[in-house]
């Protein structure tokens, strides 16, 4: 497979188990050609592609669309068979540390607030999800121990390839480090090569100027422990959260994209488009759940991200007022753009009804919009065409 993206214009110019289960299945269509703006902060969906490109294409659009849709709906009908080798992530940690919430908040569009009145969870609730273009996997939330305890561990964790724990910032958290210590030490002992993701959560409760000292107070500790125990190279990552801001949604990108095997393939491809374009950063993001799931390989600041969710927020506010499933507010050829006072550009561009691309770029006085909606149309259907095989291997099955 060529990693590279096939028909990008460059140009020269400078501008240019043992218990009960629950199971819910997450499945989802539609997405939102109406004009809105507002005086300090202008926005547009506009339709402003359909000058560029002659008739024909956009007949071929469509069949490309209808077969697409065609194609989800044989993912959607047969997820199992479809869908085997998906990657299952436990949420693991002390009871209360907040497991429940994250998944509320980020799949079920559930607010921080109404989390405090979470019950505990009783029985093994398994939520099978997916993000954007294909991305499939499956969350086990489990009820958390009150103590160091590892029962149950094993049948929570059977076929897991991935565990994401949740050590709660605000409490003493010797029991969580030794519980997280003691569940990779099982792993390690049954011979499992397991990622462990860390979620140093609620940090919104830690007086902000000790949250650095708190993250690297843990992870030493954990360091430490780990050699101990003999435990070399870890596969093992540290996120700071909390549900009372974006961190969250930030983790939770970083690990659906570590369950994503074209991530090079699809990184290197926003890399051309960035380059070619000159674009500031580019994002692929779930619309929904506002999961990144991936972006050009640029280090990117929090603000920046946090801006994208702002601008999908707007787009989704926008799409369930004006749009409906037969029309929705942006079609394959129109875009989103929102201009800052702060001189940025935000350009939101449907890839499905489920994806989208955002750019960022600086606002200049001629951006050349003809060469980044040609790359984007290109990106776009490479895109589409690095997740198709996979898609078409699993359906022949
Ligand atoms: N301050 C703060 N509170 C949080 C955060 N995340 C979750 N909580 C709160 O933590 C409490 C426990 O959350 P749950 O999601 O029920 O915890 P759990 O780990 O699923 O608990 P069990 O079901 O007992 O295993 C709730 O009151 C949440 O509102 C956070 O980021 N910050």
């Amino acid at each position: 497979m060529s990693y590279g993206l096939q028909g990008v214009y460059e140009t020269t110019s400078s501008t240019s188990t043992s218990k009960d289960m629950e199971y819910h299945q997450y499945l989802r269509h539609d997405g939102p050609s109406r004009t809105y703006s507002n005086d300090s902060h202008s926005s547009s969906i506009s339709n402003g592609g359909h000058h560029r490109l002659d008739e024909i294409e956009d007949e071929q659009l469509e069949q490309e669309e209808g077969e697409e849709e065609q194609q989800q709906q044989q993912i959607d009908d047969d997820y199992e068979e479809i869908a085997p080798d998906r990657p299952r992530l436990l949420m693991w940690g002390l009871t209360k540390s907040g497991k429940t919430s994250i998944i509320k908040l980020i799949f079920e569009k559930m607010t921080a607030g109404e989390t405090l009145q979470l019950p505990e969870t009783k029985t093994i609730q398994i939520h099978e999800l997916s993000c954007g273009i294909h991305v499939r996997f499956q969350i086990r939330d489990v009820p958390g121990p009150k103590t160091t305890s590892l029962l149950d561990f094993d049948a929570y964790s059977s076929e897991c390839t991935t565990i994401v724990f949740i050590l709660d910032a605000t409490e003493d958290c010797s029991d969580a480090i030794n519980l997280l210590v003691s569940s990779m030490q099982w792993m390690h002992s049954n011979g499992h090569n397991v990622r462990f993701e860390v979620l140093i959560h609620k940090i919104d409760g830690v007086h902000e100027p000790d949250r650095l000292d708190r993250h690297s107070h843990i992870q030493q500790q954990v360091t430490v422990m780990l050699h101990e125990c003999s435990i070399e190279e870890p596969l093992i990552n540290f996120y700071m959260t909390s549900i009372y801001d974006h961190s969250i949604h930030e983790a939770f990108s970083k690990i659906v994209q570590n369950q994503i095997r074209q991530l090079r393939a699809l990184e290197n491809m926003l890399d051309l488009v960035t380059a070619s374009t000159q674009l500031d950063k580019i994002f692929v993001c779930d619309i929904y759940n506002k999961i990144f799931l991936a972006s050009d390989t640029k280090p990117v600041e929090s603000q920046i991200s946090e801006l994208c969710c702002d601008v999908v927020d707007v787009y989704t506010d926008i799409s369930s007022i004006y749009g409906t499933s037969k029309s929705p507010v942006l079609d394959s050829m129109s875009c989103c753009t929102v201009e800052l006072s702060i001189g940025l550009v935000l350009y939101l561009k449907n890839i499905n009804p489920t994806t989208a691309l955002i750019c960022i770029l600086k606002k200049e006085p001629r951006i050349n919009e003809a060469l980044m909606d040609v790359n984007l149309n290109i990106l776009k259907k490479n895109i589409q065409k690095l997740f198709l095989p996979n898609t078409k291997r699993l359906a022949r099955r």
